[in-house]
């Protein structure tokens, strides 16, 4: 489904990602950690044609992405300016259906569904200033949702929100993934939530952003906040990513040295070596 070879990018003479090979298939939810400036987001502009990638090639469905493609859908943390303000939630959700072809009525009506399938179909008619900042990222989700897109891109979907609010839209995400069998890709700092949502974890290294492993979640797909959060192989793989996110690749190698000195990888370990909040 989507298929990304050598992709590398520089900001001018600022090199930022080098050599990326990530394969997403069907229906999966892949998500990519790494610390703080590695290019998570300029990965995930890269798939979504918003920044040519200066090196290598993005395939979505056979079709290499040379712009924004019509068949994907963007959700970004900052909720507040990915809303129109002068637009209706429902109206907000439905904009996007015209590049489908849809008439009103239908785009109306898928709208209204899309809304009610994020638990607000009660604020259709009210305008996104009007909402609290978890119901405004759920419209976002309600948006994507009702394109149907092939693929859909998060980008630190839940990093403006607070914590309970967060785990009630991680939840969401589950929950439109299984029902809908919707392809994602979501980038996040926060570990947990990475071995929490994915079905695979991409961890990534910086300076260059590069892979630097992948692993499969083994995780039942019926997960939930306490128990999985409970689980002793969530407990395993929270410490392996979050070992992987700080450069230490093995217990008995010294973590490498330019992220070992960083506080972002510092913050990291102690996120590991804390026990579970949840
Ligand atoms: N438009 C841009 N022009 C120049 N440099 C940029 C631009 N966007 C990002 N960068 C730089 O590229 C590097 C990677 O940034 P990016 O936002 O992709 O990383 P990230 O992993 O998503 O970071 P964070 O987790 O802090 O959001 C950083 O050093 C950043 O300063």
């Amino acid at each position: 489904m989507l298929e990304i070879s050598g992709l590398g990018h520089a900001y001018g003479t600022h090199r930022v990602l080098e050599g990326i090979d990530l394969k997403v298939g069907e229906g999966e939810l892949v998500t990519i950690v790494g610390p703080s400036g590695c290019g998570k987001s300029t990965l995930l502009r890269c798939i979504a044609g918003l920044v040519p990638p200066t090196e290598g090639k993005v395939v979505l469905k056979g079709a290499p992405i040379d712009g924004v493609p019509d068949d994907l859908a963007v959700v970004f943390q900052d909720y507040s300016r990915s809303l129109l303000p002068w637009l209706t939630v429902r109206d907000n959700v439905a904009l996007p259906l015209r590049r489908r072809g849809l008439g009103k009525a239908e785009r109306r009506a898928q709208a209204v569904k899309a809304l009610a399938s994020v638990g607000l179909e009660d604020a259709a008619g009210k305008y996104p200033w009007q909402l609290s900042g978890g119901m405004q990222q759920r419209v976002s989700i309600a948006r994507a949702l009702a394109y149907k897109p092939t693929l859909m891109l998060m980008d630190e979907p839940f990093g403006s929100v607070d914590a309970q609010t967060r785990e009630d839209l991680e939840d969401l995400v589950l929950q439109v993934h299984r029902a809908e069998g919707m392809t994602i890709l979501l980038v996040t700092h926060d570990i947990d939530e990475s071995v929490y949502l994915g079905d695979r974890v991409v961890v990534l290294a910086r300076n260059p952003g590069r892979v630097r492993d992948e692993l499969p979640v083994t995780l039942p797909a019926g997960r939930d906040q306490i128990g999985t959060r409970a689980d002793a192989e969530f407990v395993r793989l929270r410490a392996e990513v979050g070992r992987l996110v700080r450069g230490v690749v093995k217990d008995s190698e010294p973590p490498d040295a330019t992220d070992a000195e960083d506080a972002d990888a510092e913050a990291v370990a102690t996120a590991v070596e804390e026990p579970a909040k949840k």
